[in-house]
C-alpha cells in the first residue's frame, strides 16, 4: 500500500479534473462513501431505511462529500440530520440533502446524541489544519461519550494529514473512507489509531506520476520477499553474522541480539561480545561460535555502554567492506559518513540525539526525521517505535514495516530486532529490505501470540513464524 502527501493529491486531482466533468470526482467520492456507510449501518443496526445518521459538516469539499453521500442515504430511507459546525456548508451538497428529505439542524437542537446510529465526520479533509475549534471538539466528545460510531470522510478531522501527528483534539473514527489514494495520516501513529478501519474508494486518480511518500508492507509481501534458503544453500549461502554486542555491564543485550540473529535464520552466528555472556549463549544457543572469522554482516553496538575502542571497532567493520547493523550505543561511534549498505537502528530518542534535535521533533514528524538521518549519515535508517520506518539513500519513499502490538515496545526488543536485521543482511539483502523484513517479522510473530513475551522468547516465535510461512509456501 502506498501513501501520498496532500500536495501530491492536489496535483493528481488537477490532472484528473482535466478529463472529467466538473463535480465528477466529488460524486464518485460520495457514491463510494454512501455505499460504505450503508454497509456499516446494516452491519450495526440491520437496516438503512429508518436508521438515524448525523452529519457534521465543515466549510470545504470534505463537507460537500459528506452532504452528497448523506443525500444518497436519505434517498434510501435513512433519517439524516446535518449540522453545520464550521463556516458555510457546501451549497449544492446541502441542497441535494434537503431535496432528498434530510434536515439541517442547529447544533443546540440535536437532542440526545445516543439516538443516532452513526455519525459522518465531514468537518475537515485534506484542507484542514490540525486541531478542532472548541465547540466542534465538544460535539465530537459528546458523540464519543454517547458511543455513536463515527465514519470519517477522507480522514479523521483534526489530525495532521502529512505527518500523522495529533497535536490537539481530533476525531477518533471507527471507519475512515478515503478517496483516490491513501494519505500519510492513515498509516502513521498516532493518527493511524484514529483512522479505524480504512476503506479506499477509487475515484480514478492515476498515481504513476508521483513518487509515493510511504510504501507500506503487509505480511504476505514480507513472506514472499523473505530470503528463503535454496536447496543447495549452505551456512555461507544463508549468511554468517558477527555479533559484537553487549558488555560486562549489559551482557543481556548481546545475548538477545544473538537470539535475534539465530532465530532470524542466519547460517552461522559468531559471538564476539563479552566473555560473561558465553555460558548463557552456550547453554541456550549451542550453535553459536565464539571465534572470529569470516562474516557476511556485522552487528555492533547493542548494550555497549561506554566502549573506549568503539570508534575503532566500527571503523574496522565498515572498512572491511561487509554490510552491518549499528545499534544503540554504537550509533555514537559512527564515522562521519557510512555506506547505504549499513543500517542504523535508532529509536526516537537516539535519532533525535544523532540529529541534534528534541525528541518531540522526531515524534511529531517521523518521516522528515528518518530522511534527515539518512542525509546526515549516508546510511540506511530504521526508526524503531510504534510505527517503524525505513529510509535509504537515493529515494524519498519511506518504507513502513507491518505494525505490531504495543507490548513489543519493551527493553530488549531492539536488541533482538537488530539481530534479526543482521540475519537478513547476511543473507545478501540490501539494508532497507533487511530492516523492513526483520521489523515486520517481529511484529507479525508478536501479533500471533498473546503477549507480552520476553524479547528472547519472541525471537523464538519469529522462527516459528518463519516456519509457518515456509510451510504455506511449499507446493
Ligand atoms: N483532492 C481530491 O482529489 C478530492 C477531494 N475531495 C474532498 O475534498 C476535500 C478537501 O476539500 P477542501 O480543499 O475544500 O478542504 P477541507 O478540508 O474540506 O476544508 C478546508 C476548509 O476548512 C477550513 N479549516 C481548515 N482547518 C481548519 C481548522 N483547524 N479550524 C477551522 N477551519 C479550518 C479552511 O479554512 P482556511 O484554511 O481558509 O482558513 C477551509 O475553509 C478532501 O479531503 C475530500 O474530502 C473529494 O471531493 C474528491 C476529490
Ligand atoms: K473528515
Amino acid at each position: 500500500m502506498q501513501a501520498f502527501t496532500v500536495e501530491q493529491v492536489r496535483r493528481l486531482e488537477a490532472v484528473a479534473m482535466r478529463v472529467v466533468p466538473e463535480g465528477a470526482l466529488m460524486q464518485r467520492a460520495a457514491a463510494g462513501l454512501a455505499a460504505v456507510v450503508a454497509t456499516e449501518l446494516v452491519r450495526r443496526t440491520g437496516r438503512v431505511y429508518g436508521a438515524r445518521v448525523l452529519v457534521l459538516v465543515g466549510p470545504g469539499n470534505n463537507g460537500g462529500d459528506a452532504l452528497w453521500a448523506a443525500a444518497r442515504l436519505a434517498r434510501r430511507g435513512a433519517r439524516v440530520s446535518a449540522v453545520s459546525v464550521l463556516g458555510r456548508p457546501h451549497a449544492e451538497g446541502l441542497a441535494a440533502l434537503l431535496a432528498a428529505g434530510g434536515r439541517l439542524l442547529d447544533a443546540d437542537a440535536l437532542g440526545d446524541l445516543a439516538r443516532y446510529d452513526l455519525a459522518l465526520d465531514g468537518v475537515l479533509g485534506i484542507g484542514g489544519r490540525p486541531g478542532l475549534p472548541e465547540d466542534v471538539a465538544g460535539l465530537v466528545a459528546r458523540l464519543d461519550a454517547a458511543h455513536v460510531p463515527v465514519v470519517a470522510v477522507d480522514l479523521p478531522s483534526g489530525v495532521a494529514a502529512d505527518t500523522g501527528a495529533v497535536p490537539a483534539e481530533a476525531v477518533a473514527a471507527a471507519v475512515t473512507v478515503t478517496f483516490g489514494v491513501v494519505k500519510v495520516c492513515h498509516l502513521l501513529e498516532p493518527a493511524r489509531s484514529r483512522t479505524g478501519r480504512l476503506v479506499l474508494v477509487d475515484i480514478g486518480l492515476d498515481t504513476t506520476t508521483e513518487t509515493p511518500e510511504i510504501d507500506a508492507w503487509d505480511a504476505d509481501r514480507v513472506a514472499d520477499a523473505w530470503p528463503w534458503p535454496g536447496a543447495s544453500s549452505d551456512k555461507y549461502g544463508k549468511g554468517v553474522v558477527g555479533v559484537d554486542a553487549g558488555s560486562e555491564t549489559y551482557p543481556g543485550a548481546g545475548i538477545m541480539a544473538t537470539y535475534g540473529a539465530v532465530h532470524g535464520g542466519a547460517g552461522m552466528v559468531r559471538f564476539l561480545g563479552p566473555q560473561s555472556a558465553h555460558p548463557m549463549i552456550t547453554t541456550n544457543l549451542p550453535d553459536v561460535v565464539f571465534a572470529a572469522g569470516r562474516v557476511q554482516a556485522h552487528l555492533l553496538g547493542s548494550g555497549w555502554g561506554e566502549r573506549p575502542d568503539g570508534t575503532q571497532v566500527v571503523a574496522d567493520a565498515v572498512g572491511s567492506g561487509v554490510p552491518g547493523v549499528l545499534d544503540a550505543d554504537g550509533l555514537g561511534h559512527r564515522p562521519d559518513t557510512l555506506p547505504g549498505s549499513w543500517l542504523l537502528t535508532p529509536h526516537a530518542g537516539e535519532l533525535a540525539k544523532l540529529l541534534g534535535v528534541e525528541r518531540t521533533q522526531v515524534e511529531d514528524d517521523p518521516l522528515a526525521a528518518v530522511r534527515a538521518g539518512v542525509d546526515k549519515t549516508g546510511a540506511t535508517v530504521l526508526l524503531k517505535g510504534a510505527t517503524q520506518l525505513v529510509a535509504r539513500p537515493g529515494t524519498t519513499t519511506v518504507e513502513l514495516a507491518v505494525p505490531g502490538p504495543a507490548w513489543t515496545g519493551q527493553a530488549g526488543s531492539g536488541d533482538t530486532l537488530a539481530g534479526l536485521c543482521a540475519a537478513v543482511l547476511a543473507a545478501g539483502r540490501p539494508a532497507h529490505e533487511a530492516a523492513v523484513l526483520a521489523a515486520s517479522l517481529q511484529a507479525v510473530a508478536a501479533a500471533a501470540h498473546p503477549g507480552p513475551l520476553p524479547p528472547h522468547v519472541l525471537a523464538e516465535r519469529c522462527a516459528d513464524q518463519l516456519g509457518a510461512w515456509w510451510r504455506e509456501r511449499q507446493p
